[in-house]
């Protein structure tokens, strides 16, 4: 069995799922193809999800926004009008306008699970009908029937021995059999629809190729491969041709965005090979991350998180961070589900960044301020340069206005400036000052 994953830009419109179907196409043997929600659908359903709960009215005309989008798509896509296809649609819109036409009564993550999973059971369902008409006879599988995880609504976890059963039986490998299915979601124990954190699409095709024991898994990028740099940020960028498991979990980790961070792991346990590919021009190599050492010489690895919030926090009357301090902060940081993409703490003050679209930063520093004295600063930059070089630090040094630096044997990690730091608790009142 081979696992392909196409990501929301590889069937983003009509001539992208063609593309989609031609590399399909060109597979040999069992093939399970994991898809992610169509372009920025995931994005629009955020914006839905977030004007409903705020009880916007716009939440339905961005629904109705979101239902044109698919219908042009599928228009644009068949020749013939796929009438089931387009009730099956229909049905999955008049379940999402059912939702939004009554308030939440559910935690807010639980609700937001429930609605975002759309986006893949749309986008899945068109594929597969798209595939089956052009003569590419496919099993399309709800995921949820399959692949079990917990109630962490929005970073649920897999349940890994429940789930290998059920898995192997859905896609069993039988002669050039072709599975169709979801990634990014699965379903709780009771049930319910739970996802596994925004871009868990490639962790979904990890996941399925660990317990089918695949040959090898591919995901179709924009992109030539990984590139030792994001193309959208920097000029002149290489492709790594071999990247070892190990030093593609640290990239991840550390923010490059073309792997989700959890997809190395499944892979690794079973030196499945994993390509990132390019569905633009499928017959290149791409990289390859597999078992094995360092390819020489090393390059350096640029990474780039915009969008960053530093929260510092210090104790009243200048005493120290101490371990009961520590622990206070990470319950909060866990009870509120936030990443922390950078921490570093000195004897009175322990800061660290989150990403901008956290939508519980605010409670986090509420509940901070009950104990501590509260900084905030936004629009902050985490680059992170992994195999640096005197060179590569003395460019971004001087490139740019650095905040806090911290550095290791391997990699060096630069906040850099954008705003002033100014105290969260007088924010409004400044604000209000200058308007
Ligand atoms: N190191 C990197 N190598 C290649 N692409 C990268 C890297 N870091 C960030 N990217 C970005 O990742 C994009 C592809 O990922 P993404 O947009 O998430 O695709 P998809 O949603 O289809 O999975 C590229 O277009 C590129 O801008
Ligand atoms: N659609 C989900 C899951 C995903 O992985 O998407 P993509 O493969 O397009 O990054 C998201 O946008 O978060």
């Amino acid at each position: 069995m081979i696992i392909y994953k196409f990501g929301g830009v590889s069937v983003k419109d009509a001539s992208a799922i063609r593309n989609v179907s031609k590399i399909i196409g060109e597979a040999d043997g069992s093939l399970t193809v994991v898809v992610s929600a169509i372009g920025q659908t995931t994005n629009l359903l955020e914006e839905i999800i977030d004007a409903h709960y705020a009880e916007k009215t716009s939440a339905k005309d961005l629904l109705e926004e979101l239902k044109q989008n698919h219908l042009t798509l599928i228009l644009d896509l068949f020749d013939e009008f796929p009438t089931k296809l387009l009730t099956e649609i229909q049905t999955l819109f008049s379940e999402m306008e059912a939702r939004i036409s009554q308030p939440f009564t559910q935690p807010f993550n639980f609700e937001y699970d429930q609605l975002i999973a759309y986006g893949e059971l749309l986008s899945t369902r068109i594929v597969s009908a798209y595939l089956n008409f052009v003569g590419q006879k496919n099993q399309w599988i709800d995921i949820r029937t399959c692949l079990d995880a917990d109630d962490k609504y929005r970073d649920a976890n897999i349940c890994w021995e429940s789930s290998e059963e059920k898995v192997k039986f859905q896609f069993r490998a039988e002669e050039n059999s072709l599975y169709l299915t979801q990634g990014f979601i699965a379903s709780d124990f009771k049930g319910y629809t739970c996802t596994l954190g925004r871009e868990g699409s490639d962790y979904t095709a990890a996941i399925l190729a660990y317990l089918l024991n695949a040959d090898e898994m591919i995901i179709w990028k924009d992109v030539l491969g990984v590139l030792n740099a994001d193309p959208d940020y920097f000029s002149d960028t290489v492709k790594l041709d071999l990247i070892p498991y190990q030093e593609a979990i640290e990239l991840s980790y550390y923010g490059a965005s073309v792997i989700h961070p959890k997809t190395i792991k499944p892979l690794q346990a079973k030196a499945i090979p994993l390509r990132v590919k390019s569905f633009i021009k499928p017959s290149q190599k791409g990289t390859l991350i597999t078992k094995g050492d360092f390819p020489q010489p090393l390059l350096p690895n640029f990474i780039v998180k915009k969008k960053q919030i530093l929260i510092t926090i210090e104790p009243h009357n200048f005493s120290f961070i101490g371990e009961n301090d520590l622990f206070f902060v990470f319950s909060l940081i866990n009870k509120y589900g936030i990443k922390l993409n950078f921490t570093q703490n000195t004897a009175v003050s322990f800061v660290f960044c989150v990403n901008h679209s956290n939508r519980f930063v605010n409670d986090l520093i509420t509940d901070l301020k009950e104990k501590y004295d509260v900084y905030r600063t936004d629009g902050l930059e985490l680059i992170t340069v992994r195999h640096y070089t005197p060179a590569t630090i003395t460019e971004i040094t001087e490139k740019h206005r650095i905040l806090i630096e911290q550095k290791n044997k391997n990699t060096a990690i630069f906040l850099s400036q954008g705003s002033q730091t100014i105290p969260e608790v007088d924010c409004c009142c400044l604000q209000e000052k200058r308007q």
